[in-house]
């Protein structure tokens, strides 16, 4: 087992202050009534269920100034900052419930200052579909879900980019920090900053050549005892025929079995010391089957497996 010890603090964020369509606001809920809670206790970890978030409602206005809902984005974020440093200085693994995706920006700027404070190294796996990785001159949407990834290279307003800045004056992360996984929907100018910056981006072309156990292979190497490993876990990395329950459906996923395998080895390099779950949206979701896959998903991403398996490196 990855991780035997350790306690997890479930953080709700219920909001879909970022996104393009109202329900991402009832994934907290909807993975509670999947049995998260209880599916990560049957793998012998301790879990505290924290509640929800509080912030502001979604005011459903168009894009102003190149964002949309800028100011109650960054107040979810502050609240979601301040939650997740404080599980970590508790010494618990936090466990973000989202809420859409621009909630990413506050949870890894919290781990990042954390990492900061305790001289960890980390490493972010985000695995999406999206690269998530507009500015206000980019955006064809103005949503700021489509933005996190950006905000933490300093890249986005001010009061993002401040929220995302160590007391050292760094920003967050820089692109040696983290690796994409799953992508295959990237904005035309997006692209150019993807490439500009020189993200490590694992997109569905490279899975399709190398295949997931490769991919993953890369995306974990060079990690040791000093890495804090952060997993931002946007479900619309999935395909869209498992995971219909998302507001930004791109065709062409992981299948189940990859998705698997991506957690599992996840699972298997022992590092994992936070997560998000975010994008969830129960309104768009088929029975809640959505919500239980990620569920599932995660259990593996926690160490279940089918057979009990020598842990490569433990
Ligand atoms: N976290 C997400 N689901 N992001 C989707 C972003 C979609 C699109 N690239 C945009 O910026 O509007
Ligand atoms: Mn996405
Ligand atoms: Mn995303």
């Amino acid at each position: 087992m990855s991780n035997p010890a350790q306690t997890l603090a479930l953080i709700g964020a219920p909001t879909d202050i970022g996104a393009g369509s109202r329900g991402a606001s009832m994934g907290p809920e909807a993975l509670r009534v999947a049995g998260l809670q209880a599916a990560l206790e049957n793998h012998g970890l301790d879990v505290i269920d924290r509640g929800n978030l509080h912030g502001p409602a979604n005011p459903w206005q168009p894009p102003s100034g190149g964002y949309r809902h800028l100011p109650e984005v960054v107040a979810w974020n502050q609240a979601v900052f301040a939650a997740v440093l404080s599980e970590l200085q508790a010494g618990h693994l936090p466990v973000l419930l989202g809420g859409d995706h621009c909630l990413g920006l506050g949870s890894i700027a919290a781990v990042a200052r954390h990492c900061h404070d305790t001289g960890k190294t980390l490493r972010v796996l985000w695995l999406d579909a999206h690269a998530d990785f507009n500015t206000s001159g980019l955006t064809p949407s103005g949503n700021l879900h489509g933005m996190p990834v950006a905000c933490l290279f300093g890249l986005g307003p001010e009061p993002l980019t401040a929220l995302a800045r160590l007391p050292d004056g760094r920003n967050a992360l820089t692109p040696a920090q983290i690796r994409q996984i799953g992508i295959r929907s990237v904005d035309a100018g997006e692209k150019r900053l993807v490439r500009e910056q020189g993200l490590e981006v694992y997109d569905m072309r490279f899975i399709d050549e190398v295949g997931m156990r490769e991919t993953m292979q890369r995306a974990l190497a060079g990690m040791d005892d000093a890495t804090h490993l952060h997993v931002s876990f946007d479900v619309d990395f999935l395909d869209p025929e498992l995971a219909p329950g998302v507001d930004t459906t791109v065709p062409g996923g992981p299948t189940y079995r990859e998705a698997q395998l991506c957690m599992e080895m996840i699972a298997d390099s022992g590092r994992l010391a936070s997560l998000d779950i975010v994008e969830l949206n129960p309104a768009l979701d088929v029975r809640n089957k959505t919500a239980r896959l990620a569920v599932d998903l995660v259990e593996s991403l926690f160490g279940k497996s089918t057979l009990m398996r020598e842990r490569p490196g433990r």
